[in-house]
């Protein structure tokens, strides 16, 4: 038997879809509303809900068909607050087919008529429902929605639209003018398909109408869109306005079914991205009904101070003006407000990290003066100013008597090696352990030999602070016995120093005394896996390396957990590297130029952007590119072939090959991007240069100019697209590694700026981390509340503390 609310849902979907043959189903308006009063009585619907209905239902018969379509909207606003104040939209157990075939509201109605009363708790426990218990979401709806990592009615209410379309700014027919962009509203009046080319395409034609005029729209080979939209059907199409025969055309546009309430409720209409089980139209609405009903509920967590202080919107208001905003302008304090709240938990977050780290005690690692200074004698040149105040902070660090955590970041070049070696000097002056944690193994690689060489007596250049076999590196290809003798010493502390990738965090590694964590970073490893290695041993000291010199603002969100040193100087006698980008045809200028260097006694990289060639031969790529230059371009020059996918030894060999002088020339995918160091290397070609983001490209550029003569790098892109060529020619204007991370940062956002690799931001849907004035003012207020309180054990602070640890636990992976 259908409740009462269930048969006013009947009705009004009936007129909605103006379905007035069936009507009959439930009954004419006359007869239907007393019956309907009398039964929602019976069932102890609220008192003001149903006189609220029956008085609109009365007026019905005399409206317009606009003013039925306001009356409808207005009846369902009512349901909606009603059932918002007065129960969850949730089955607290498995919902019935019933419950999980449709979307009707009236089925939530009846659900949940015995809920509980709502309290803080009751509401927080239950936007932690998964979605396929809450009615109206359907199995295969949850599923599609899970796929986009939707799980929960809180997940829901956060997963905000791709793009929204501003129907308010819409034109009618009748206004249309050849060559405009634009939306229009109307409903098919006509549509159907042909076949033309020899049966070889099928064209689609419709007519939509809005009452002003007619629109014809075409497409070619959508064939289903004759049975998604039917004449009848209320559809939004956006595209450009052509003509044919003399007569306005819309060919290919986007179009897409519209539904009319709430075309009614928000002029702005939210587009939500979509897999291929979920539809718009269907996807909204349900997003709808979720975001009346629990938007108002959500508590806020952000201290009242921090809201008032900044006028931002309460968090309900905002989260539903995300979706469904009443005005542009409303939209934008929404945004602000989320993007706020994202950056906010972030900088707290930090923190907190920070401080609880700081609170830690760290073993005192002192070193005699006369130890640095006989040491910084044994190398062959001065330390620049920048490398010296950067072993000064450390060594201040390390004596502090807490955990250093600090951040060296330094351009291509800068020298950062060097400044490393000696912390790790300092600490196994003591007889401690040192972890050096590198993001790929051919830079854990690079980091073992060069190390081994700067501390061990191999030749004058060097620092006799270990012995070879104290030094080893651990990657996933060291296996076996290899393997099993490295834990092993490692656990004895026989093993100093321990160089890998990501395969240091493992659980076998165990190691006697390890205090201090070296890790070259390159925004490669989260928190997350700092927190990992550094669990290895007891609060040891932390020291991130970064060579792409990162935004300011990037900096303070992603690494405000670390202290900062910053070597803003380079080795003296560098000269800028000179740098050009060429046109695919002048290809054989770039090789004239190598063949001169190489006459000089120098060596060349030339860089591809893939190993092999794909299926469709479109891409330059190592491999097919090694032999052609070997035999058509260089056969004079001995080239060495460097990819990801050699193997371990191979590796060793090429690169051994090319800093000895074996090989003129380097080919090489991306792998040798950061750490390799052949100060001979004086030519860097780097071949379609428009795949790589232009911070990358620097870090490529860094392999040359390392020593004093002068070097040169040339970039090919695949095209001569002019947009590209104007993104590729910021790297002639400047070598410095910061104006070009803000442009890279500028142009691909920051997800592609860290790298995908990057742990830690999924939780960022609606911070930009380039918005700098959100970061600051952000920060001043997380500022504000951790100097207050910075257990968060302040009563006003317990849902911030609740946010925190879920925002953290989501994206970022740990927090203590
Ligand atoms: N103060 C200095 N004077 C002269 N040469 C130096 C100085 N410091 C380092 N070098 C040399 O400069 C080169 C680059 O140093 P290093 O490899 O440490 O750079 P880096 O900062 O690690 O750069 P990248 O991030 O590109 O690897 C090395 O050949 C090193 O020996």
């Amino acid at each position: 038997m259908l409740s009462p609310l269930e048969k006013l849902n009947k009705f009004l979907e009936l007129e909605r879809e103006q379905n007035y043959e069936n009507r009959a189903v439930v009954g004419g308006l006359d007869k239907a509303v007393p019956y309907w009063e009398k039964e929602a009585r019976a069932f102890q619907l609220p008192d003001d809900l149903i006189s609220f209905v029956v008085e609109k239902l009365q007026e019905y018969p005399r409206l317009t068909p606009e003013q039925r379509r306001e009356c409808v909207h207005q009846i369902y606003a009512q349901i909606e607050s009603c059932n918002a104040s007065t129960k969850p939209m949730v089955a607290e157990t498995e919902p019935t087919p019933a419950q999980s075939r449709g979307v009707k509201l009236s089925e939530r109605a009846s659900i949940a008529t015995d809920a509980p009363v709502e309290t803080e708790q009751h509401i927080l426990r239950t936007l932690q429902t998964p979605l396929h218990r809450v009615s109206g979401v359907g199995k295969k709806t949850a599923e599609a929605l899970e796929k986009l990592g939707i799980n929960t009615l809180q997940d829901l209410l956060y997963f905000f639209p791709r793009r929204y379309d501003d129907y308010s700014r819409l034109k009618p027919i009748n206004k249309l003018k050849y060559g405009d962009e634009v939306t229009v509203l109307g409903v098919v009046q006509a549509i159907a398909s042909r076949q033309v080319r020899d049966g070889k395409l099928q064209l689609i034609e419709a007519i939509i109408t809005d009452g002003t005029g007619t629109l014809r729209l075409s497409w070619f080979n959508k064939l289903w869109y004759v049975n998604r939209f039917p004449k009848g059907t209320q559809v939004a199409v956006s595209g450009k306005l052509d003509m044919y025969l003399g007569k306005l055309i819309m060919k290919d546009p986007e179009i897409e079914e519209i539904d009319r309430e709430q075309l009614h409720t928000s002029r702005i209409v939210p587009v939500y991205p979509l897999t291929a089980d979920l539809n718009q139209k269907s996807l909204r609405r349900l997003m709808y009904r979720t975001i009346m009903q629990w938007a108002p509920k959500v508590s806020d967590f952000l201290p009242a101070s921090v809201r008032s202080s900044l006028k931002l919107l309460e968090l309900g208001v905002a989260l539903s003006q995300a979706h469904f905003p009443d005005s542009q302008d409303v939209l934008d304090q929404a945004r602000w407000r989320l993007a706020f709240d994202e950056i906010f938990l972030l900088q707290l977050g930090v923190l907190r990290q920070k401080h609880s780290w700081k609170s830690l005690q760290a073993r005192v690692f002192d070193v005699p003066d006369t130890w640095l200074e006989q040491k910084l004698a044994q190398l062959p040149y001065e330390l620049t100013n920048a490398q010296k105040r950067a072993v000064q902070e450390i060594r201040a660090d390390l004596v502090s008597g807490k955990p250093m955590d600090r951040l060296l970041q330094g351009d291509v070049g800068s020298g950062k090696t060097i400044v490393a070696a000696l912390a790790i000097g300092m600490v196994t002056y003591h007889g401690a352990q040192v972890a050096v944690m590198a993001p790929t193994s051919i830079l854990a690689e690079q980091h073992y030999r060069n190390l081994s060489r700067v501390l061990t007596q191999s030749d004058e250049s060097t620092l006799p602070i270990l012995q070879p076999e104290q030094i080893r590196l651990l990657t996933s290809d060291v296996r076996g016995a290899e393997r099993e003798k490295i834990l092993n010493d490692l656990q004895h502390g026989s093993v100093k120093l321990l160089i890998g990738t990501h395969a240091l965090i493992e659980d076998p590694v165990q190691f006697q005394d390890l205090q201090l964590v070296v890790i070259d970073e390159q925004h490669r490893f989260g928190v997350a896996q700092r927190a990992a290695l550094r669990q290895k041993g007891n609060n040891p000291h932390l020291l991130v390396m970064t060579a792409t010199p990162i935004p300011r603002s990037l900096a303070l969100t992603i690494y405000g957990d670390l202290d900062l040193t910053v070597m803003d100087e380079m080795p003296p006698g560098r000269q800028p590297v000179e740098t050009h980008v060429l046109h695919p045809l002048e290809r054989e200028r770039a090789y004239q130029l190598i063949r001169h260097e190489i006459s000089k006694g120098h060596q060349a990289y030339i860089i591809y952007p893939m190993v092999e060639q794909n299926e469709n031969g479109e891409h330059l790529s190592v491999v097919q590119e090694y032999t052609r230059l070997q035999q058509e371009i260089f056969p004079e020059f001995r080239i060495g072939m460097m990819h990801g996918k050699l193997k371990p030894e191979e590796k060793d060999e090429v690169m051994a090959g090319f800093r000895d002088g074996k090989y003129h020339i380097l080919v090489s995918t991306s792998v040798i991007e950061v750490g390799v160091d052949v100060p001979n290397a004086t030519v860097m070609l780097i071949e379609g240069a428009n795949r790589f983001g232009l911070a990358q490209l620097h870090q490529f550029r860094g392999r040359v100019g390392r020593g004093s003569e002068k070097s040169y790098c040339l970039l090919i892109p695949e095209s001569d697209d002019a947009l590209e060529n104007e993104r590729l020619s910021v790297m002639v204007e400047t070598n410095d590694g910061f104006v070009l991370a803000e442009k890279d940062l500028q142009q691909r956002g920051p997800g592609e700026f860290l790298g995908t690799r990057q742990a830690g931001f999924s939780e960022l849907k609606m911070a930009n981390l380039t918005d700098v004035h959100i970061i600051e003012k952000a920060r001043q207020q997380a500022q504000l509340i951790f100097q207050q309180d910075p257990e968060l054990s302040l009563p006003e602070h317990t849902l911030l503390a609740k946010k925190l640890g879920e925002f953290w636990r989501n994206g970022r992976g740990d927090i203590s």
